[in-house]
């Protein structure tokens, strides 16, 4: 029996639990459940017309059997069973999908069926009670609140206009590794910092400067962190569903806690814009807080937009695009400097566009088919969100000739079919060359290729990630030369989580390139 599951789980577990070791642990866990090992077994039965999967135990299903890095392990399970198959977590029914034509059926031929969530008990309390875009189900709020972020907030005519924003926050970072040149840096931490700091410059403008946005940053970067680590905990609330009332491992009240300390920030924030507002100094500042208070008030009267939902929306955009972003830079980076001719090659492109002795701005980045090209193949290689965000079907339908009941849990295996060597040459190569002649776009046309996912819940961000990773890359490129410390190596591995993370964090040393220090300013 596989104990690597155990681990996360009983760690997460209050004291006297974490005074025994992993076997007693597991052993407790075991006895904790046996006695409703009888009644399992007589439900059992109930695998009649499912997808393949493993062999499951009463009650436990396979949860013995699994491992904490999901997405290596859905794969393996797919070279078993093939491209659908079931898994048993807990009470909880599991249907994997790794195929281009299955996720097709999915996400486009039953997409409506499919445009609900599997939403886990710790993604309850930060989305405020599933009131954001993320976590709603499919319905008249989760389309009121989607159109509106869409076309209000990441439209490309409201991008264009808080493009002076992202501007003063990214020649703050790059300001910050030119004076930290011959000095390791860590890059993931970094862009976090940059990315956090563009999103929310664009949430709420300038009204926080200094030591306080430093501070700020700080707190977001550890809160974000320890909400992403709790969402990715194994949770006995989410295998067995009727038992999450308990919240044996303290998940939900570890996220309340959390979520606590959001809300004072953004109560803060509200407060300040309103206060600008009323004052009049707010008028010529375009922020998304002020475009959706104003949205609140002018809301239709059969369909208000609640404060809540205003929370609900604030939090989808700085944990659905901080970590997902910063993540997908850093794996670019690190990919990039174990390729010096891929570094060679993105530097000349930049150059020949930019220019030597200048800075790169955002109207450069669409001539820069290159940068484009590593952009996709880093999505490609290492998806932010390797199985999507769980989808989960209204009623029970068939796919690929199997039942797959209505409210279990879906999971699209992107980071697997985008690994498949029946579709991509070389695939676990970053060769970004193979994106150049390719029609392949990132808006979930082409089933090979779903980094974003496809249909109804189609990630809401692609826009603002592209221009946040596409500028931050050319910028990180165009001003430094990048070398590691002394007798470090990179290290490529990749950590499972909400968000697929790099295992070993990014150090690196910037030597700046461009002439002029007024450059880095
Ligand atoms: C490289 C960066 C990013 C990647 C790879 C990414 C990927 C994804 C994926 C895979 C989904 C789920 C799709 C599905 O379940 O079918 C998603 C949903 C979402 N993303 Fe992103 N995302 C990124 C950046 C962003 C940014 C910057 C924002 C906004 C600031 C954002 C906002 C959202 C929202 C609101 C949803 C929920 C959509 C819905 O359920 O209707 N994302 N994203």
């Amino acid at each position: 029996m596989s104990l690597k599951f155990f681990k996360p789980l009983f760690d997460s577990f209050p004291w006297p639990l974490q005074q025994l070791n992993v076997e007693q642990q597991a052993m407790f866990f075991v006895c904790f459940l046996g006695f409703l090992a009888l009644l399992w077994f007589f439900i059992s039965n109930s695998n009649k017309g499912l997808p393949p999967g493993p062999k499951a135990l009463p009650l436990i299903g396979n949860l013995h059997s699994l491992d904490p890095e999901l997405h290596t392990y859905f794969a393996s399970l797919s070279q078993i069973y093939g491209p659908i198959c079931r898994i048993w977590l807990g009470q909880k029914l599991g249907i994997i999908i790794t195929s281009p034509e299955l996720a097709r059926d999915v996400l486009k031929d039953k997409d409506i069926i499919f445009a609900n969530r599997d939403v886990p008990a710790a993604a309850v309390e930060i989305s405020y009670g599933c009131n954001d875009i993320l976590w709603n189900s499919y319905g008249p709020q989760w389309r009121m609140m989607r159109k509106l972020c869409v076309r209000d907030m990441l439209s490309c005519s409201t991008l264009d206009s808080v493009c002076a924003l992202r501007r003063r926050e990214l020649r703050q970072s790059m300001n910050y590794f030119y004076s930290k040149k011959g000095l390791p840096v860590n890059v993931g931490e970094q862009m976090f910092l940059t990315v956090f700091n563009v999103i929310t410059s664009m949430l709420w403008g300038s009204t926080v400067k200094g030591e306080e946005r430093a501070n700020l940053g700080a707190e977001f970067r550890y809160v974000v962190s320890e909400m992403a680590a709790l969402c990715s905990i194994p949770n006995l609330s989410d295998f067995y569903p009727g038992l999450a009332w308990f919240d044996f491992q303290g998940v939900t009240k570890k996220m309340k806690l959390l979520l606590k300390r959001f809300e004072k920030i953004f109560d803060s924030m509200i407060d300040e814009r309103k206060k600008l507002d009323r004052n009049g100094v707010g008028q010529e500042i375009k922020d998304f807080l002020q475009v959706l208070l104003k949205l609140k008030d002018e809301a239709d009267p059969k369909m208000p937009m609640t404060m809540t939902e205003i929370k609900a929306l604030l939090m989808d955009m700085i944990v659905g695009g901080t970590d997902s972003t910063s993540n997908a830079i850093e794996f670019a980076m690190a990919e990039i400097m174990i390729k010096p001719d891929i570094l060679r090659k993105l530097q000349e492109e930049i150059e020949t566009v930019v220019g030597k002795d200048n800075i790169v701005e955002e109207s450069h980045i669409k001539q820069l088919p290159y940068l484009y090209a590593v952009f996709k193949e880093v999505l490609r290689l290492h998806p932010p969100a390797p199985l999507l965000a769980p989808h989960s079907p209204s009623e029970t339908c068939t796919v690929g000739g199997y039942t797959v009941p209505k409210g279990c849990s879906i999971f699209i295996n992107v980071w697997a079919i985008q690994r498949d060597p029946s579709i991509w040459k070389n695939p676990t190569e970053f060769r970004p060359e193979r994106f150049l002649d390719d029609k392949c776009d990132c808006s979930g046309n082409d089933f090979n290729y779903l980094p974003f996912g496809s249909g109804r819940r189609l990630c809401a961000g692609i826009g603002m990630a592209e221009r946040m990773f596409m500028y931050s890359l050319a910028s990180l490129i165009h001003s430094f030369d990048w070398k590691l410390p002394e007798g470090e190596t990179l290290d490529l591995t990749e950590k499972f989580g909400i968000v697929l993370k790099k295992k070993m964090p990014l150090v690196a040393i910037p030597t700046p390139r461009l002439s002029d220090p007024i450059l880095y300013e």
